[in-house]
């Protein structure tokens, strides 16, 4: 082979590379450009049918990761239900079919029953709205439960019990009438109960999203303080003392709930101790609060309600993460109500 051969074959050889690198070039941009194509372009008939079943699902979970401002799940997982992060009408169709009862237990003793009339109509517009609801009305004065209009498949149930002379009994002795009442009626015609103090209204929407197993709300004035100013009982000699750099959250004494075999152990639980710490001398300081916080820091609650659903707006004002108000405290006179 002279030397012209080998040159023309080389240019030849080089020529060739060249093709071959060109083609490769556009292969691999194409199988990219591919690729990326098929991932973005409309799915495969199959992939279009379950995405066409689960755009609520995609829209709640949108809607859930808008809240940033406020804490969505306890540290042991229970969800912090704060507006935005449910959607009612999915919940609705999960407990329609359900066929329920929710029982609301609300004690108006003495004074207490001109609270009664504001807290039903106000119920009425907006709590647990087109489901069956029993209002347990505890009082001693029978002749001044109001008599106001209900939706259908809702009732009031009036209870006679007795009274106490001090305001902190009346509170306190909740926790033993409640338990006692589940054995009387509870147990077989409610499913959830839901504890309420007489002096509140409803402001705003509150359905099955509070509905759980074992449910705390977040007491308003200790939301986002630090667990050293929250007022657990700290002696060691009462039953629901919490030592100094534990617990969870501060619940609110006056709102709390959960399916009616929780709710008996957890009132059970608080007046029996609440009779050791009586035998003892000790009467804990925030009273049946103070207990209920011990019960909900040994039995994590499995939802916890944000203090949407307990507001002081005197108080408290409006701060920018709080929604909604669904419920609010009805300002009173303590030196004219309370104990007379
Ligand atoms: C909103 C909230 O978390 N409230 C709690 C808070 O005080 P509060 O200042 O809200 O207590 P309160 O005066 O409302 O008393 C609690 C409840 O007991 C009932 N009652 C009381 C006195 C009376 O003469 N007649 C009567 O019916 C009534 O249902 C009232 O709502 O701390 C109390 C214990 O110290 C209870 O744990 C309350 O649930
Ligand atoms: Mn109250």
């Amino acid at each position: 082979m002279n030397s012209k051969t080998k040159d023309c074959l080389s240019k030849t050889y080089r020529d060739w590379l060249w093709v071959i690198l060109v083609l490769a070039a556009f292969l691999g941009g194409y199988s990219t450009y591919f690729i990326l194509e098929h991932h973005s372009s409309s799915p495969e008939p199959a992939t279009q049918s379950v995405q066409h079943h689960e755009k609520p699902k995609i829209e709640l979970q949108t809607a859930s990761q808008r809240r940033i401002d406020v804490p969505l799940l306890t540290p042991w997982l229970a969800p912090i239900v704060w507006d935005g992060t449910f959607d009612e009408d999915i919940l609705n169709e999960q407990f329609q079919g359900r066929n329920i009862t929710i029982g609301v237990t609300i004690f108006a003793i003495k004074k207490y029953v001109i609270f009664l009339k504001l807290f039903l109509e106000t119920a009425e517009k907006h709590f647990m709205v087109g489901y069956k609801v029993n209002y347990y009305v505890f009082t001693d004065r029978p002749n001044d439960v109001p008599k106001i209009p209900l939706q259908e498949g809702r009732k009031i149930i009036t209870l006679v019990v007795q009274n106490y002379s001090r305001w902190q009994d009346i509170s306190m002795h909740r926790m033993e009438m409640i338990s006692n009442y589940c054995h009387q009626l509870f147990f077989k015609d409610v499913d959830y109960l839901v504890c309420l103090d007489v002096d509140m209204k409803f402001n705003d929407h509150v359905g099955v999203e509070m509905l759980s197993d074992l449910v705390g709300t977040l007491h308003p004035g200790f939301y986002g303080a630090s667990r050293e100013t929250f007022t657990y009982e700290r002696r060691p000699k009462s039953q629901a003392y919490i030592p100094r750099g534990k617990g969870d959250y501060y619940y609110m004494g006056g709102f709390f709930g959960g399916k009616v075999q929780q709710v008996y152990k957890l009132t059970k639980a608080c007046h029996e101790a609440m009779l050791i710490d009586k035998s003892n001398r000790i009467e804990a300081v925030w009273h049946d609060e103070s207990h209920l916080n011990k019960y909900l820091f040994l039995h994590k609650p499995t939802k916890v309600l944000p203090p949407e659903y307990m507001w002081d707006k005197q108080l408290l004002g409006w701060p920018a993460f709080l929604r909604k108000m669904r419920m609010l405290a009805v300002p009173k006179n303590h030196a004219k109500i309370r104990n007379k």
